[in-house]
Parts: structure tokens; sequence; C-alpha cells
């Protein structure tokens, strides 16, 4: 089906508030679909059904997932990329801001005290959106951040939610799997070669060990690389790549999954520790901000799952955008503050016509 046939499919299932999820990958121009066709909402425990998987940041072992039965692809029209999207000015929030940097100080403090070295803080914010229109999304979302995986799923029964995502949570194959450790981040002022402040470098060495320490039970050799810088729009993290292989017999996709998910650059160290702490102090649900997402295929293809980050929630004619940062003993509490300002320009960006 070529594009504008495929996107008019999608308006028309939307209102008939039918289900579907639209995916690409990063560096691709194919954009995937999958229709649902009636409004059951399906649960997988052990992430071996085909379809397209979405779980929440408070994951029990139960996820929800579109069945692949009504697949569907098109290519991404010439030109379609947006040039550079223009910043979008972030709203003050001044109670907001005062409310984010005594959590701030308050899990800063926490850590002094011994308890936890990282823990990773959100918060969300609204936008009214006077001229929502899916046509719109789809052509601002896909259009834009080429190195991102980039969804939107919609079920009657969580709504919209959409994203541009710059973190594999696993890339599964068979028996080759990949991973990464993502954390840090600095606005893209062009300057090269990119300097990394300490407190950077230590945050994102501790989300590698973190995650090689986790993955030892289930894999059988791990290869990690030298950490780089990683372009996500107008901002830049520190990324370290971790490849390997999974036990024969002992590792699937959901036993990676969980070995992994929430990986210290959604939740910290330690994981209960940091968990118990984000449920007890934060100010809002993530809801599915922080979960995971992805196309789960039979087992001679590649199954993705992704961090669910740089995401918002749609719904009544709004839009709820999800950000946070990791926080460590080094964390200053107004520059965490603006570290979220300016994740929020991803999705404010993909909103701008619509706001
Ligand atoms: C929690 C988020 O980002 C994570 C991923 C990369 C860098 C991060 C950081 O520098 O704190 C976060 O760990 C978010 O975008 O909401």
């Amino acid at each position: 089906m070529d594009f504008p046939k495929l996107v008019a499919k999608v308006s028309e299932h939307y209102s008939k508030k039918l289900p579907f999820v639209l995916f690409s990958y990063p560096k691709e121009n194919t954009l995937n679909i999958i229709f649902q066709d009636d409004a059951i909402l399906h649960t997988t425990q052990s992430l071996s059904a085909e379809g397209f998987v979405f779980a929440p940041f408070d994951y029990e072992d139960i996820a929800y997932y579109i069945p692949k039965q009504n697949f569907n692809s098109a290519q991404f029209p010439e030109n379609f990329e947006n040039s550079k999207p223009s910043a979008v000015k972030t709203p003050k929030s001044t109670v907001q801001k005062k409310k984010y940097i005594q959590l701030v100080e308050k899990t800063i403090e926490y850590i002094k005290s011994r308890k936890a070295v990282k823990i990773v803080l959100s918060r969300s914010k609204e936008f009214e959106l006077p001229n929502f229109d899916i046509e719109t999304l789809i052509n601002q979302l896909f259009g834009s951040n080429p190195d991102a995986f980039k969804y939107i799923w919609f079920h009657p029964e969580t709504d919209m939610w959409c994203g541009a995502t710059p973190e594999i949570l696993v890339e599964i194959n068979d028996a080759a799997f990949k991973t990464m450790a993502l954390a840090g981040t600095q606005k893209d002022d062009g300057r090269e070669p990119v300097i990394w402040p300490p407190k950077e470098i230590d945050e994102q060495q501790l989300v590698t060990e973190a995650i090689t320490t986790s993955l030892q039970k289930v894999t059988s050799v791990l290869k990690v690389s030298k950490a780089y810088t990683h372009r996500a729009g107008s901002l830049l993290h520190l990324r370290t790549d971790i490849t390997g292989m999974v036990k024969r017999g002992k590792a699937t996709l959901t036993t990676i999954a969980a070995a992994l998910h929430p990986t210290p650059a959604v939740c910290g160290t330690p994981q209960k520790i940091a968990k118990d702490f984000i449920l007890k102090n934060e100010r809002h649900k993530r809801e599915f901000y922080t979960g995971f997402l992805g196309p789960i295929n039979a087992k001679d293809a590649t199954s993705t799952l992704m961090v669910n980050l740089r995401c918002m929630k749609i719904l009544d004619g709004k839009a709820r955008i999800f950000v946070g940062g990791g926080i460590t003993i080094s964390s200053i509490a107004a520059e965490e503050w603006e570290e979220t300002q300016n994740k929020m320009q991803t999705m404010l960006e993909v909103l701008k016509p619509m706001l």
C-alpha cells in the first residue's frame, strides 16, 4: 500500500477507536503498521506472541500486545524528512520547577545516606492540543528524529502513546543479542570534540556495569564497547554497546527483558531500592513511560524491545509529555530541571503545529 493510503487507513481505524501500532526503525524509511480489527486487549506473559508489545514501567511479567495478523508497510514519500525541526519555547512552570528541584534535593540527600547510588527521577507536563490531528502527528513524528525508533501505539484501553526513543532494551536474533548502556545528557551545540564532565562519565559507567552484571546469569559471551557519543535529536548521550550470546536453553526474550528491565538508565541502582523510591516519591504515575515496547517476531527474525523514552500520552485533546534524568551524588538540582526541559523538546517539536 502507498503511504497516503496507509495514513488514510490509520485515520479511519482511529475514528472507529480500533487498536493499531505504527513504527519505524532508526535510519530506515519504512513505516510499519499493525491493525487490530477488534478492541480486545491482548496480554502476554512469555513475550512469545508475534506482534508488538507494550509494557509499563512497573512491569510484573504482563505486557500488552497487538497481534501481527494484519501487518502492512509503506515507504516514506521522497523528501519526507522534516528539515531540522525548530525548537518550541519550553513553557516556564515556576511551581513545577520548585517542586521538581525539591524532589531532586531530597533524592541527593537519600543517595548521600548511601542507600542508593543512582535514582532516575521524572516528571510530566500536559499540553492542550487544539489542533490535534492523527495525520499531522504521523507526519511530524516520522518525518523527524531519523536516529530514533519511532512509534504510535493506540488501544482504547491504554489511550494513545507515541515517542522517538534512542534506547534499545534488547535486540535478539536466535542466540545473538544486543543491548546498550545509555546515560549522560548534554545539549548538542555543534562543538567538536564533545567533552563529557566526570559526573556524566561516572553515571554512564554505572549503567554499563549494572547491565553487564545483570546479564551474566543468562549470557555466555559478552562484548562491551568503549563509551561513545550518541546523538538523539538536539541532545547527546554517552553510549556503550553490549553484545553477546544467550545461554542455550536458559535465556529467551522474556528472561533477558526481565534481567534488564528497568535498567539503571530509567530506574537506578540498586534496582529495587531505586524503584521503591520512585514509586513512593514521584508526583505522577509513569504508566508506560520508561516501560518497553517493540516488535516481537518468530525465532528466525529479529525481535527488538526499546525503552519508552522521549514519549507522550495523548488523550482528549491533550498531550502529557514524560521526561526524566539520572540523579547521583554529584547532581545539581537546577541543572537536572534544565535537562528535563531540554528532553521535553523532542516531543514538543512533534506537537508544534497542533499546539
Ligand atoms: C530518563 C530519560 O533518559 C535516560 C536516558 C538517557 C540519559 C539519561 C540521563 O542523562 O539521565 C536518562 O538516564 C528520559 O529521557 O526521560
